[in-house]
């Protein structure tokens, strides 16, 4: 039995992976779960997984879900803050750990959770981009595996068994191309309501907003250099608007090897947390017959400026990546209070980026000082606007 917990059990990763979970009750079962304020969606995730204890940010909060615990006779320890997702995230018990929290947030847990010895899970891709060198130094230091949960970089790994990292040609990482890839009208009017009108996948609101400015493919290009330890400069993006193929590697022969499904998230989560054993699924069978065609292009730099400025920041590497992802939450969450247009969130990391001055050395401190400053000159920017 493999005790999993969870942090951004709200979420919609967070979700799919208890309904995945609830699905395999022999094989995986719940030691912690954490959310940020959804209480509500956390008492009843109590309630149906009785986890051993559970974490939440605020004091308040965690005050009055103990007081809902004991009046409802349920044993669950909570934790509160900072401290008390770590204390959670480094329960004895737990095997591995579903990081699934969103943004920068989520970093200081998986380090936690890393020293900790717990295998990750890991769908949150912003940590990887701001301090990954660090992430799988520690890893490989602790014996433990980071195991992906973002869909391509499944997908790649899936391609890559076995196979020798020289091997790689190169990682051709598919994109939806989100709502506006076709798009012919202005884009700074671009509303949220468009921008989260997703093609092919339902998702939280910030890797939506990010699909749409194409920056999610441009984290994940980044995303895939760390994790397989590959050049940026052998990550290729390719648009496929029907999110079949998943990505692909091709290899020094001129072999390609592609992972395709249905797009359902379930699959890459359930892949995590079984490997390296595979279990039957529910998700809906391919039928490439019924589907027709898959149409793969090439992206649009032009159109849509986060994707050079993350290859332009993985290039810089060092310090440049994390502020680049701090710049484009904080542009984000702007933008998704309807404070920004569409169009500024590039300017705004553009901006941001150019404007930092790299620092080489490679400690977290140093990531989470590059971090912070980056919100702060972001912010800086948007009250201009
Ligand atoms: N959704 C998807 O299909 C995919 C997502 N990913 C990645 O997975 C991660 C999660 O995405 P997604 O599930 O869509 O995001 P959501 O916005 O749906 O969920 C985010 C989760 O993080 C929690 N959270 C946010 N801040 C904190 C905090 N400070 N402390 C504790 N918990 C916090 C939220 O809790 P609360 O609800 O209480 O605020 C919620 O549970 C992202 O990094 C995303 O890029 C990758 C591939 C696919
Ligand atoms: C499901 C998943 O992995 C997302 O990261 C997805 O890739 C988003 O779609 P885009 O290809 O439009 O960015
Ligand atoms: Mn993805």
């Amino acid at each position: 039995m493999k005790r999993i917990t969870v942090l951004g059990s709200s979420g919609s990763i967070g979700k799919q992976t208890l309904n995945i979970i609830s699905k395999m009750k022999e094989n995986v079962c719940i030691e912690g779960l954490a959310v940020g304020s959804n209480i509500k969606i956390l008492k009843s995730q109590i309630k149906k997984f009785k986890p051993a204890a559970v974490s939440v940010t605020s004091p308040s909060d965690a005050q009055n879900l103990k007081k809902w615990c004991i009046s409802n006779n349920i044993k669950t320890d909570v934790y509160k803050g900072n401290t008390g997702l770590e204390k959670l995230t480094t329960m004895p018990k737990a095997d591995m750990i579903l990081a699934a929290i969103v943004g920068a947030a989520g970093l200081k847990s998986i380090i936690a959770a890393i020293k900790a010895k717990k295998d990750i899970a890991i769908a949150n891709k912003e940590a990887i981009v701001m301090a990954g060198s660090y992430i799988m130094k520690l890893a490989a230091e602790n014996g433990v595996s980071v195991l992906p949960v973002d869909s391509e970089h499944s997908a790649i790994f899936q391609c890559c068994t076995d196979e020798k990292k020289s091997h790689i040609k190169r990682i051709i990482l598919t994109a939806s191309g989100g709502p506006f890839y076709k798009y012919d009208k202005d884009f700074s009017k671009i509303t949220v309501e468009q921008a989260l009108d997703h093609p092919t996948w339902k998702m939280g609101r910030k890797i939506t907003v990010d699909s749409a400015t194409l920056m999610n493919k441009g984290l994940e290009a980044i995303e895939a250099s760390v994790l397989f330890g590959v050049s940026i400069n052998k990550v290729e993006i390719i648009i496929h608007p029907q999110s079949i193929v998943h990505s692909m590697v091709e290899y020094v022969d001129g072999s390609v090897i592609a992972q395709l499904s249905n797009p359902d998230m379930k699959l890459p989560i359930q892949y995590a947390l079984t490997y390296p054993e595979r279990l039957p699924s529910n998700i809906k069978p391919l039928n490439l017959i019924e589907l027709n065609k898959l149409e793969f292009y090439n992206p649009d730099f032009k159109k849509f400026p986060c994707l050079n400025l993350a290859y332009y920041a993985a290039k810089k590497g060092y310090t440049v990546p994390a502020v680049m992802n701090a710049a484009n939450e904080t542009a984000v969450a702007s933008f998704l209070n309807r404070e920004i247009k569409f169009t500024d969130i590039a300017k705004i990391v553009e901006r941001t980026v150019k404007t930092h001055k790299i620092s080489k050395n490679t400690s977290l401190d140093t990531f989470i000082e590059a971090d912070y400053w980056a919100r702060h000159y972001a912010e800086k920017l948007i009250d201009e606007i």
